[in-house]
């Protein structure tokens, strides 16, 4: 039986502001794969995460998200969870009901939302508000929103911005779990221990010169 690719992202051209950033790039990530998506600053690595959850459109190429081309609609965000750039916290929710808002909306949970506190390590900051926290403790919240609720498929921008070395394994761990559960992970990082310690594939964007 043939297992259909969570993504499969083929010759993806983009320029931005008139300059080339990718160049026939391919990718492809399967169901309970973890890829990692490296290369120096600016190689278009935040750009390919971007054309993936549709939220940019290459010149030329073709991308299937869960056999379809990305729309930045709510079917498809009901599929895919993304992470990057620090989120738009809501006024006067802490850190516990952020989560209870997610988790509420999407229903079905991957975990409840006392579970999501212990494993991200925010049971003691439940009860602030995000924007008090440290920048690390910020994105510990800002992964547990996207691993709280289900997807098939989560994208993360520099998964690692902020972590310290304890949690960075443990975010390995948690991600590992969720490819074992089925999940297909594409990450763009920097960080080459967390993608060895989470097993990912690894794929090489090179700068467009
Ligand atoms: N809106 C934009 N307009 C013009 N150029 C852009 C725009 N966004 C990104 N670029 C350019 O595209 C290139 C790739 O940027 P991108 O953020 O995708 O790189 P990256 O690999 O994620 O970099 P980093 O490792 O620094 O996060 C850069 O040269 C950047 O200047």
């Amino acid at each position: 039986m043939t297992v259909e690719p969570t993504i499969a992202a083929h010759d993806i051209q983009v320029d931005l502001g008139g300059q080339a950033v990718l160049r026939e790039v391919d990718l492809t990530a399967a169901p309970g794969e973890i890829v990692a998506v490296i290369g120096e600053n600016g190689a278009g690595k935040s750009t390919l995460l971007r054309c993936l959850a549709g939220l940019e459109t290459p010149a030329t190429g073709r991308i299937l998200v869960l056999g379809d081309p990305p729309t930045d609609t709510a079917t498809f965000w009901r599929e895919v969870a993304l992470t990057g750039d620090e989120p738009a916290w809501y006024p006067g929710l802490s850190v516990q009901e952020h989560l209870e808002l997610v988790t509420t909306t999407h229903r079905d949970g991957r975990m409840d939302v006392g579970a999501a506190l212990a494993a991200f390590d925010l049971g003691g900051r439940a009860d602030l508000h995000p924007l008090t926290l440290s920048t690390g403790q910020r994105q510990r919240v800002s992964l547990a929103t996207a691993l709280v609720r289900p997807s098939r498929l989560l994208l993360l921008d520099e998964p690692e911005r902020g972590l310290d070395t304890a949690f960075r394994d443990r975010l390995a761990d948690i991600l590992r779990e969720y490819a074992v559960r089925g999940g297909a992970v594409v990450m763009a990082t920097h960080d080459l221990g967390l993608a060895e310690a989470c097993g990912a594939r690894l794929v090489r964007l090179e700068a467009v010169r």
